[in-house]
């Protein structure tokens, strides 16, 4: 059964100061089976990130649906959902890590992490349990765990974003980038954690530059110059 389908989606941005209207992704129509990792590539600018921040409601596009098979909801528009929807999903079910790491001022990374878990509704032991593991999962340093992350390097602040969203262990996630400042050692990690995060039913939608890292972890890639998944997964 279909997971994730997205039908017809096309999404323009509208410049004000220029006074023009790019139009950054048309006619998209993909799905996601239960379970699938996907991987998008395309070449820079051809609208990989604007799907998963369309699917994440980060941005709303004008046309098309994006139907996610909801736990709670069913099968509910991601698009016209109302708000209070989309942000239960995103606190149960939908995980968004891009390389970036936007978090509370004067949290320390061990809270963030917890805070990941509480606002499941989970217990505090609970909490500290997960919270622990993950960051010894991605080799966060232990002496970074009860710092602030304002001053940690890009890899460091990247291996935090995706403990955050892994330890929810979310029905869906959607990677934006995730390993673009990582080392070999901890792509590694990532690698691993998607596999486990996989086995244990999480379906993936994923934009990588790295080929290499796709190769063998995707279940199909879906190019955005033809429009529709390939098997050679090549970047155009
Ligand atoms: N918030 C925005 N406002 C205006 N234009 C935007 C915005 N976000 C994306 N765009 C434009 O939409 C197009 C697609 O951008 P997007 O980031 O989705 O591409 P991408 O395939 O992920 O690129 P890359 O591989 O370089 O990260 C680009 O032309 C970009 O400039």
């Amino acid at each position: 059964m279909t997971f994730l389908k997205v039908e017809g989606f096309g999404k323009s941005f509208t410049i004000s100061h220029l006074n023009q209207t790019i139009r950054a992704v048309e006619q998209i129509d993909f799905s996601i089976d239960k379970g699938e990792f996907i991987g998008i590539t395309g070449k820079s600018g051809s609208g990989k990130s604007t799907i998963l921040k369309s699917i994440y409601r980060t941005y709303l596009p004008d046309e098309g649906k994006i139907l996610y098979d909801s736990e709670e909801y069913g099968l509910i528009d991601l698009l016209q959902a109302e708000e209070r929807k989309i942000l239960y999903l995103r606190k149960y079910e939908i995980g968004y890590v891009s390389q970036f790491l936007n978090v509370m001022p004067r949290t320390t990374s061990r809270e963030l992490v917890e805070q990941s878990v509480l606002e499941m509704g989970k217990p505090a032991s609970v909490a500290k349990e997960e919270a622990e593991y993950v960051l010894s999962h991605f080799e966060l340093d232990r002496k970074l765990w009860d710092t602030y992350p304002n001053t940690f390097s890009g890899g460091e602040k990247l291996r935090l974003n995706i403990a955050m969203a892994a330890v929810k262990k979310p029905r869906l996630l959607l990677l934006d980038e995730p390993t673009a400042s990582l080392d070999e050692q901890s792509k590694v990690k990532v690698r691993e954690l998607i596999e486990k995060l996989k086995k244990n039913g999480t379906t993936l939608a994923g934009v990588f530059h790295d080929i290499e890292f796709m190769d063998g972890l995707c279940d199909k890639v879906f190019d955005m110059k033809r429009r529709q998944y390939t098997s050679e997964g090549a970047v155009i």
